[in-house]
Parts: C-alpha cells; structure tokens; sequence
C-alpha cells in the first residue's frame, strides 16, 4: 500500500510526518530507520506519525532516525501545529502538549520540566544543577527533563566542542539509563544563549527544540540568564519562555519542503 507523507522542518531539523488519522499505518523500529536513512531511504531526523487519540487532539508518535521511539521532539511539535493549524492538543509519551499555530510555525506550550535524578533518569541520585561529573573537557553539566532527557554543558566557545566525538560517549554513558540528548551552551546575553545539540538517537541535528527549552530552564536556574531566553541553534533562533505555574514555551517556525508517498512492501516492519 502507499503510504502519504509531508516532509518538514523546524529551522532545519528535518521530519517525515505521516498523517495516520483516518487510516492506521504500522510503524516499527526497523521500518522508522529504513525511511529516515539519507541513503537508502527518504531521509530525515525524526519520523512523526500522527494517530487518533482519546486524551487529545491528536497523537504524536516520535521515531528517532535510529528506529527508537521517543516522548518529545520540539520541532515536529511545532511542525505538527502549523500542518493541523489552530490549537491543538498533541498527546506524546512525555505527557500531552499545546501547539498553537502562528504565521510560519507554531508557539508550543510543552508542559513542565522535572529536575529530579530520578526524573530525568539519572543511575543515582546526585545534585541535577551541578553534576559532579565529566567527560574529558566537558565537565559540571546540569540535567533536566523537558519531556525527554537532556544534559547541557556551560562553555565558553560552543563551537570549540567537538560535539560529533563526546556526544555519542556521553549519549550511552551509563549515568544516563535511558540514553541522553547532549547540548553545549554558550551565554551571549542577559536573556540570549547559543546551542549546539547531539542528539539521542539521531546526532547532531541543526536545531533542536526540546534542547533549545533545556538549555533556557537551566541556565535560567543556574542565574546564568533571566526569561525569556532566545536560543540560537546552527538552523537559527527560537524563543524559550518559562512561565509561571512552571511549563515551558517555545516559539519558533517550522515549514513544509514537499509532499511524497512511499510503498509499504519496500520498508519491512
Ligand atoms: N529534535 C527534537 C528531539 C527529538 C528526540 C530526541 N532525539 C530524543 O531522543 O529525545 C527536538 O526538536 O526536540
């Protein structure tokens, strides 16, 4: 059967979004990675398959480009605004979202972040503001859970880090259970900062937007920065706003690239 599927991105980090809606598509880990292959497949950062829900507007189902399946994935939230328009209820495995759609993307209130050492999941408890751990010249992170695991590291350069080496050490060090998504932030200004992400389960990408309100929440509690924060990203900015009662709000744009269609015999489950 042929599946349809829109290609977008959120300032660069790219998605296969399949609207399964009205007819159910069966997504596995080895179908998700065959399509987000930039060789042999479509290509893509993270797969996005919508569903109906029961809780929601809407269901989001996030594949990494990896087959993993994941609880929140910032950009495709604002992706999935701008494709459904108005407001929408998006339920994800990291707890059900608001994505309001704006004029060439979507504001996107993703919920609470948790800073427990067993929310983010750390292995052991330790302080989740000052870790007392390190990796070669990357040291004294902070971590925090936007939905999905993150730990950011203050530097002074962020493009002196060489990102595509530590990240994967620090994605699958054992500190982190559940594997982790990796920043480098740098403070620019009172209420601005630059972000470099590894991602889990996908690597470097050009923006990410659950990273982009990590690095905002924690360097906003280690008094580095006051709210809101814009964060920029290699794809360009986002506006990260923590507000009272405690969820985040990320504003930024997100954009179709094109329309296309695969065959489900060519992509096994
Ligand atoms: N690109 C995303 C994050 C996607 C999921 C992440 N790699 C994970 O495994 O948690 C974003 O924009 O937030």
């Amino acid at each position: 059967m042929s599946v349809a599927f829109h290609k977008m991105h959120g300032l660069g980090n790219d998605f296969i979004v399949i609207d399964a809606r009205a007819e159910p598509v069966a997504m596995s880990a080895a179908r998700a990675a065959a399509l987000a292959d930039r060789r042999t497949g479509i290509g893509c950062d993270q797969l996005i398959v919508l569903e109906p829900s029961s809780a929601a507007n809407v269901r989001m189902r996030i594949f990494n480009a990896d087959g993993s399946e994941v609880e929140a994935c910032g950009n495709a939230s604002r992706a999935v605004g701008l494709l459904l328009g108005g407001a929408q209820r998006i339920e994800t495995l990291g707890g059900t979202i608001t994505a309001t759609a704006t004029a060439g993307g979507a504001s996107v209130d993703m919920g609470p972040a948790r800073f427990g050492w067993d929310e983010i999941p750390l292995a052991y408890a330790m302080d989740t503001l000052s870790m007392p751990v390190g990796w070669e010249e990357l040291d004294n992170p902070a971590a925090v859970n936007v939905g999905n695991p993150h730990v950011v590291f203050f530097v002074p350069d962020v493009d002196a880090v060489d990102l595509a080496r530590l990240g994967p050490m620090i994605e699958t060090d054992p500190l982190f259970p559940e594997k982790v998504n990796v920043g480098v932030a740098s403070v620019l200004g009172p209420r601005h900062i630059k972000l470099r992400v590894w991602e889990r389960g996908a690597g470097l990408t050009r923006a990410c937007g659950t990273g982009a309100c990590a690095a905002a929440v924690l360097a906003i509690r280690r008094k580095l920065v006051t709210g809101p924060v814009r964060v920029d990203l290699p794809g360009g900015p986002l506006e990260i706003a923590w507000q009272a009662g405690g969820s985040i709000l990320m504003t930024g744009p997100a954009a179709f690239s094109f329309a296309g269609s695969f065959d489900e015999d060519a992509y096994p489950l």
